[in-house]
Formats: C-alpha cells, sequence, structure tokens
C-alpha cells in the first residue's frame, strides 16, 4: 500500500482528491489542512509516495507547503486556484513534478492517474541513449523525479548490450547523432528482434528537423521529442506512450491468458509453438510437461466448486514460483502445459521440487494436501502436437499407476530422475 500525502485547506477539494486517489486499492491518503499538520504528519512519517499540496494555505501564503515537500525530496504536485504562468515556471524550475489548477473534476483525475503513473514507474525501466553527457544528465533526473528506473548508455552498441541485461527495459530515449550506432540504426536494429517490438522508442531530434523526426519515426519510432523540450511537453509524451503500450498489453493479456489462473491459454501455447519449432535449435531443446492435480473432482465434491477455483488459482501460482521462465499453459480444466527449453536436469530437478511442494502445501483455506500427477516429453519431435500427445499418454500412464508420479519414460518415479 502506498502513501499520498493530501495538503489541502478547501474540504470538499480534500475530499475529491481522497476519494478518488483511494478509489485504487493501492493507495492510502493522510489528509492535512495546513502548513502545520502537513509539518507534524512529515517528522512522525516521511513515507510517502508523492504529495499533493495547495499553493496557498491560510499559514502558508506564499508557497511554504511546496517548499516543505521539495525538501523531504518528495514527487510533489502543486493545486492551485490559477493558472498563471510565471508562477508556474517558477514551480517547474523549483522541481515540482506537475501545476494542475483546480478547475473540474477532470484536472482532479489528472491528479490521481499521475500518482497511479508513479506507483507503476518505481518498478519501470527506461534507458536513456545519449553521447552528451550533460543532455543524458538532464533527461535521467527528469525521469528519476517521476521515479523511473533509469538506465544510460552512449550509444546504440552500448544500448543493444544494455537491452541484452536488462530484458524488462519498457521505453527507450535515444537521440539521432552519436558515434558507433546511431538513433536510427538502434531503432531500426530493435524493431528486427520480435522480442522488443513492443519497446517504447522515444526518438531525439534537434528542435525544427522535421526530416529528422519523420526518419526517425519511419525506421520504427513510437514518438519523438525535439530539444529542447519543455517539462510537461517531456512527461506528457513518456506518460502517453506509456499508457498506450500497457493498453496494448492488457489487449494481449485477455486474449492470452487464462481468467481463472493467470497463465497462459491454449491459444497462446499454439502460437508460442510456431515459433518454438520453426528452428532445429530450439525444436530439438523443447521438454513438453502434462501436469494434472489428482482427485481433483473430490475437492469440488467436497469443499464446492468455489474452493476448488481458488486451489486451481493456488496451484497455477505453485507453478510460476517453480518455472518462472517455462510457459506454463492451463491446458483445460486441471491439467497444465509446462513448456521448457532449459537443460533437462535443471529443468528436471525444478519439476521434483514442485511436486514435494504440492505435496506439502496446505491449499485454500481449509488447508488442504494434494498430489498431482506428471508425464514429460523431453525427445525431439517434429510438432509440439506430437510432444503434447506422448506428455499426455505418460501422464495417463502415471494416474494408472497410482498418481502422485512422474512418467519420464516408460516407467514411473516418485521424483525426476532423468532415465
Ligand atoms: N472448480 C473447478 N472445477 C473444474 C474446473 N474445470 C474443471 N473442473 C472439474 O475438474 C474435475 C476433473 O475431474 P476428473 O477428470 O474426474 O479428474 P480428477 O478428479 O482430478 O481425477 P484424476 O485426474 O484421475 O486424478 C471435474 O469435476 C470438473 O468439473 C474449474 O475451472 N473449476
Amino acid at each position: 500500500m502506498y502513501k499520498v500525502l493530501v495538503v489541502e485547506d478547501s474540504s470538499t477539494v480534500r475530499k475529491i482528491v481522497n476519494k478518488l486517489i483511494e478509489d485504487n486499492p493501492h493507495f492510502t491518503c493522510d489528509l492535512c489542512e495546513d502548513l502545520a499538520e502537513a509539518k507534524s504528519a512529515l517528522e512522525s512519517d516521511n513515507e510517502y509516495l508523492a504529495a499533493i499540496v495547495d499553493l496557498n494555505l491560510p499559514d502558508a501564503p506564499n508557497g511554504e507547503s511546496v517548499e516543505l515537500a521539495l525538501s523531504y525530496n518528495l514527487p510533489t504536485i502543486v493545486l492551485t486556484g490559477n493558472f498563471d504562468e510565471f508562477t508556474r515556471a517558477q514551480l517547474l524550475d523549483q522541481g515540482v513534478l506537475d501545476y494542475i489548477t483546480k478547475e473540474s473534476r477532470y484536472s482532479y483525475l489528472q491528479v490521481s492517474k499521475l500518482v497511479d503513473r508513479l506507483r507503476k514507474n518505481l518498478t519501470t525501466k527506461v534507458l536513456v541513449v545519449e553521447d552528451s553527457k550533460t543532455s543524458r544528465n538532464h533527461i535521467c533526473s527528469l525521469l528519476r523525479k517521476f521515479q523511473f528506473q533509469v538506465h544510460e548508455a552512449n550509444d546504440g552498441l552500448e544500448a543493444l548490450e544494455v537491452l541484452d541485461n536488462h530484458r524488462d527495459i519498457k521505453m527507450v530515449i535515444a537521440d539521432h547523432r552519436m558515434p558507433n550506432m546511431d538513433g536510427y540504426e538502434l531503432v531500426r536494429t530493435i524493431r528486427h528482434e520480435k522480442r522488443l517490438q513492443d519497446l517504447v522508442f522515444i526518438g531525439l531530434s534537434a528542435s525544427g528537423d522535421s526530416v529528422l523526426t519523420s526518419k526517425f519515426i519511419k525506421s520504427g519510432a513510437n514518438d519523438f521529442l525535439s530539444k529542447p523540450f519543455y517539462h510537461e511537453e517531456f512527461y506528457c509524451r513518456i506518460m502517453q506512450n506509456l499508457e498506450s503500450q500497457e493498453m496494448i498489453q492488457t489487449i494481449r493479456n485477455s486474449a492470452n491468458l487464462d481468467p481463472l489462473t493467470k497463465v497462459y491459454n491454449r491459444r497462446f501455447l499454439y502460437e508460442k509453438a510456431d515459433e518454438l519449432f520453426s528452428r532445429k535449435a530450439t525444436r530439438s531443446n523443447v521438454i513438453v510437461s502434462m501436469i494434472d492435480a489428482d482427485n481433483f473432482k473430490g475437492v469440488n465434491d467436497t469443499y464446492g466448486h468455489k474452493t476448488g477455483d481458488v486451489l486451481l488459482q493456488e496451484f497455477s501460482a505453485l507453478m510460476k514460483d517453480y518455472f518462472p521462465d517455462d510457459l506454463i499453459v492451463r491446458y483445460g480444466g486441471e491439467e497444465f502445459t509446462v513448456v521448457s527449453v532449459r537443460p533437462p536436469k535443471v529443468y528436471l530437478s525444478a519439476l521434483s521440487a514442485f511436486m514435494d511442494a504440492v505435496r506439502t502445501t496446505q491449499f485454500t483455506n481449509h488447508k488442504f494436501n494434494i498430489t498431482c500427477s506428471i508425464g514429460v516429453c523431453a525427445e525431439e519431435h517434429p510438432s509440439l502436437e506430437s510432444q503434447l500427445e506422448v506428455a499426455d499418454a505418460r501422464l495417463y500412464n502415471a494416474k494408472r499407476a497410482g498418481r502422485d508420479q512422474i512418467m519420464l519414460r516408460d516407467t514411473a518415479s516418485k521424483s525426476a530422475q532423468l532415465v
């Protein structure tokens, strides 16, 4: 749970801001109506994700509340009754994140959206690629102010190395002119790699050069920024691009994930299979396992269907713990498929550990134990379908042999040892 400090003398505005922020289950607000209350709140606890402060308070008529929040290094959003260009520029120079006029519900929605963005940014990695140290430092410090995890590279080649080492980077901001590999070549190289297709790429180009900017877009950039840029333009473009990417991800997840267990569905399995089986190098490493909870019907019959659903969710969560780098699919009912390209010994020891964990876990609030049976096909096959067929036949044999066992070839065992 993240805490947000709200300092505002109008009780109506306080209530609206509080409601909009706390509608999001990640947040709770501490409400203060003047500077004195804000001081004592910050003295007793300054673990706030952000501060939302009114510029003029009865006991702080000259922006002292803003200075206070900034002195605690809090990402600060300023609320004000009227828009004044001079004050706005002054506040942004002081280091506030944004300056929002109290006009309508829409303005307060902006505040709650920005606070949620800060929360997401804490785990969002951005790579800044720029050979000018001054410009790079400026962009990095703006990004850090918005709570991003920032990585840096001096040119395109260095950027590719960083992307390889930090595979969860979500956005790249890169200049056009750099030694070794320039921004265009970098974005073209990135777009060539399937893994990086969804990465947000924002190009930086010199002011007013529309040829450079269109060249960036044509090379595969999502957007561009002309240097020098305004603080607000910078973060509006960054936020907008990240939000579009998240929306695409949400749509994709709803097409690819099983809604109950949040592991992949069969549709995604077959899509992935094309990738895995199109190349001999990956095809020969594929290991397919069919994992089935034993006597699951009995769980439904004893505890009800809802508890059965919770068991499936907890069973899937356990699989995610033991097979973090493998593809986990709900094949149907209580039957799951795990597709791995890990070295067989490493993967099979994970299967063994998983079986042990299933035996000892107390599932659902009824705290009962279950077991599972597993059929594995580690031999090379021309298609996923035929590997699935073999793994499924072995699962059937494991069930027939008494359940709670793993069938790697023709013999069952209580743990996964290559035979
Ligand atoms: N709660 C719940 N039950 C499901 C779901 N999907 C399938 N089932 C139930 O899972 C049960 C599967 O039963 P069986 O195929 O007989 O398998 P089993 O009881 O696990 O027996 P073995 O596999 O032989 O160990 C059926 O009762 C289905 O109704 C689901 O999404 N939620």
